[in-house]
């Protein structure tokens, strides 16, 4: 196991460039299953959770090739079995749309209950229902969920809950079933587009993806292509985090300035400078924080992952900032983290009142998830002295060489392994 060794205080200064998209990443490698053929991957991001998904991929049968680090061809066309290992199905959330893309193509998928942050409860009740609608019978035994079907026939779904898992799920299902599906009350972010333009390149037909329906007509077969992901919009808002909570200065490439507004606007507000560009962002400051009101809400509102990340940078805001979590019954569990660093915060349900404080404090710190984890990381920059983040395991699912960007930018952060016995006597 490792920790990260981070001594605070420093503007962080300098560029960086964003990886593709996680959320995106982790729907499209699974449907390349559809192709039954090549596919070529551009811009994967090099994070736990896609050589997760690789992993899975190669013990379906698909034949993996590394090109570069973001690239792999994945070809499709021999696959051998539908059920996912379960160690690998829990070690991430995404392993759910292994679900959707095996009953497209096969008309059967297994896979162990899914992994992932844990933010409370997290149902696939929604997947389910898109599934059945589709002609699909479901079980769930043993923490193994089983969907299969003789025929996959396309339908109408009005999502109870706006969720962007079951609505790709439901594209996943629905490309290759006979006749028409309508979904309606779908989620809207970015990634729901990447993944329907990456469908759409395989030969589905699927129309609009990014408004709150999405209809599908099948089609009888898809075929490989080449596909680059869209950059990672949690990693971007990140680095800007890490420019703002810092008094730093910040200019990140490899962005879509458009997916990054909800967050600009906020960072704006907060009294930061961004410029945008055609595909980067720069953001500075130079004077004092401001306080904000913030609700997380599903895309184009403002995103539940990076709340923790803001939370962290309100603590050090002049006044009363409010944010509330509109997404999660459980994402502020971190809080007690900050509060070590002498942070002022009450949470109330889904809602924290913080009290901005001159300084943060350095201390050991536990990631207690992936945002939760960035988020100490960029409390832990703020903070003069040396504070340690361990469990950062949760951190490496969704950021890739993040000690390696954070150092370009004149952090004094570095990977430290604990030794095993040290790990054995804390459990
Ligand atoms: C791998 C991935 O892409 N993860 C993201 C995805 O998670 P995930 O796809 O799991 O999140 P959803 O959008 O599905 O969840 C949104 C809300 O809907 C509820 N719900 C969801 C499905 C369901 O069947 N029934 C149900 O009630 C959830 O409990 C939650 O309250 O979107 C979340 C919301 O933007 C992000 O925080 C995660 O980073
Ligand atoms: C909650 C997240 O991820 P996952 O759904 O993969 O657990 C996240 O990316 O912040």
């Amino acid at each position: 196991m490792e920790k990260y060794v981070i001594r605070g205080g420093k503007p962080l200064v300098g560029d960086v460039n964003i990886g593709g998209a996680k959320n995106a990443a982790v729907a499209i490698l699974p449907a390349t299953i559809l192709a039954g053929g090549k596919c070529l991957i551009e811009n994967l991001p090099c994070i736990s959770d896609v050589m997760a998904s690789l992993q899975i991929l190669s013990e379906l049968g698909a034949s993996i090739r590394m090109v570069s680090r973001s690239t792999y061809e994945i070809d499709t066309s021999h696959l051998d079995s539908t059920e996912v290992s379960n160690e690998l199905s829990r070690q991430m959330r995404a392993s759910y749309y292994f679900l959707g893309a095996l009953l497209g193509r096969f008309g059967s998928g297994q896979v162990a209950m899914p992994g992932g942050c844990n933010l409370g409860p997290r149902p696939i009740d929604q997947h389910l229902k898109a599934f059945t609608a589709f002609g699909a019978e479901d079980s769930v035994e043993y923490g193994q969920i089983h969907v299969r079907s003789e025929h996959l026939v396309g339908g109408h779904v009005f999502f109870d809950t706006v969720s962007v898992g079951a609505t790709m799920n439901a594209m996943l299902a629905a490309v290759l079933a006979e006749g028409t599906t309508i979904l309606e009350n779908v989620a809207r972010e970015p990634h729901i587009v990447d993944l329907a333009n990456f469908l759409n390149m395989m030969g589905a037909d699927v129309h609009g993806a990014g408004t709150d329906v999405i209809k599908i007509h099948g089609v009888k077969e898809m075929h490989g292509c080449n596909y680059s992901i869209i950059p990672d919009q949690i990693e971007a808002g990140s680095y800007m985090v890490a420019a703002a909570i810092t008094k730093g200065d910040i200019t990140l490439h490899n962005v879509i300035p458009k997916h990054m507004e909800p967050i600009t606007a906020k960072l704006r507000a907060a009294g930061c400078e961004v410029e945008e560009f055609d595909d980067a962002l720069r953001i500075r400051r130079t004077g004092e924080l401001k306080p904000l009101k913030l609700k997380t809400m599903p895309h184009p509102g403002f995103p539940t992952d990076m709340q923790p990340l803001m939370t962290a940078l309100l603590t050090l805001a002049k006044g009363t900032s409010i944010v509330t979590e509109g997404i999660w019954e459980n994402r502020f569990r971190y809080v007690d983290e900050l509060i070590h660093m002498g942070a002022n915060i009450q949470v109330d349900g889904q809602v924290a009142v913080i009290e901005g404080v001159k300084v943060l404090h350095p201390a050991p710190l536990r990631a207690t998830d992936l945002r939760a984890g960035a988020a100490m990381v960029m409390a832990a920059l703020a903070a003069n002295g040396v504070s340690e983040v361990d469990e950062t395991i949760h951190i490496e699912r969704g950021y890739e060489n993040i000690v390696e960007k954070l150092q370009a930018l004149g952090a004094d952060i570095r990977r430290v392994e604990i030794p095993a016995n040290a790990v054995s006597r804390a459990i």
